[in-house]
């Protein structure tokens, strides 16, 4: 079985990216959503990703946001991926001609085989829990027997994980990557170096017993 990659998103601190790529992290999201706890400009998040080495995924995260704004960011940071995390259309998300990856919250009535033909385009799709009125970074674990089995991308699995359940995700899903803020901080948007260790020590811990 190949490696569960671990993306930490909501960094707003360069010495918490930092944190997070010693520990081992692949990939690190930053919240360009003015409403969250986690957000920050497009100059503070320019500023982080020019301190970091190479091969770390950088993924820029919007919610509903204005096609001028996502253009706005890109052009003043170095982003690898785009994460939308609204309602935004197959058509939207592709304008960027940026690979991205599609954020679908589990409402009880989705339906997972349409969205996913419907994204199809997408690098990859994530899953995340739905809570009413709460776009993301929601801390909640929702029914992960509700996944198929036979997703036809890449799974991100997000949505209240923490360094003691990182492994039960992998064993229920095999996901080719969990997603984690909330899991790892010690305050809104303030990561905590030892809960990113021990989140990618059980990521790495549950990868073995898979093989
Ligand atoms: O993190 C936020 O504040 C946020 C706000 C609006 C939309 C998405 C947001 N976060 C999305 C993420 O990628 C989180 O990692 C994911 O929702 C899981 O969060 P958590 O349950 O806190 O691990």
């Amino acid at each position: 079985m190949s490696r569960t990659r671990v993306k930490i998103c909501g960094i707003t601190r360069a010495e918490d990216a930092a944190a997070a790529i010693s520990a081992g992290a692949d990939a690190l999201g930053f919240v360009f959503f003015a409403k969250s706890p986690r957000a920050l400009t497009a100059a503070q998040a320019a500023l982080i990703i020019a301190s970091l080495p190479p091969f770390v995924t950088k993924v820029g995260l919007f919610v509903n946001a204005n096609a001028d704004y996502v253009r706005e960011v890109l052009a003043i940071c170095s982003l690898d991926l785009l994460q939308f995390h609204g309602d935004e259309t197959p058509l939207y998300c592709e304008s960027f001609a940026k690979p991205y990856m599609k954020a679908l919250r589990m409402r009880e009535d989705i339906d997972l085989t349409a969205q996913l033909a419907a994204y199809s385009s997408a690098s990859a799709v994530l899953l995340d829990s739905y809570k009413a009125g709460v776009p993301g970074g929601t801390g909640e674990v929702f029914d992960w027997e509700r996944i198929p089995s036979d997703l036809s991308l890449p799974l991100v699995l997000a949505g209240g994980l923490r360094p003691n359940n990182a492994g039960a995700a992998i064993a229920a899903c095999q996901p080719y990557a969990l997603d984690v803020s909330g899991g790892v901080e010690s305050a809104p948007g303030i990561k905590c170096a030892d809960a990113i260790t021990r989140f990618i020590e059980a990521v790495s811990a549950a990868d073995r017993r898979e093989d």
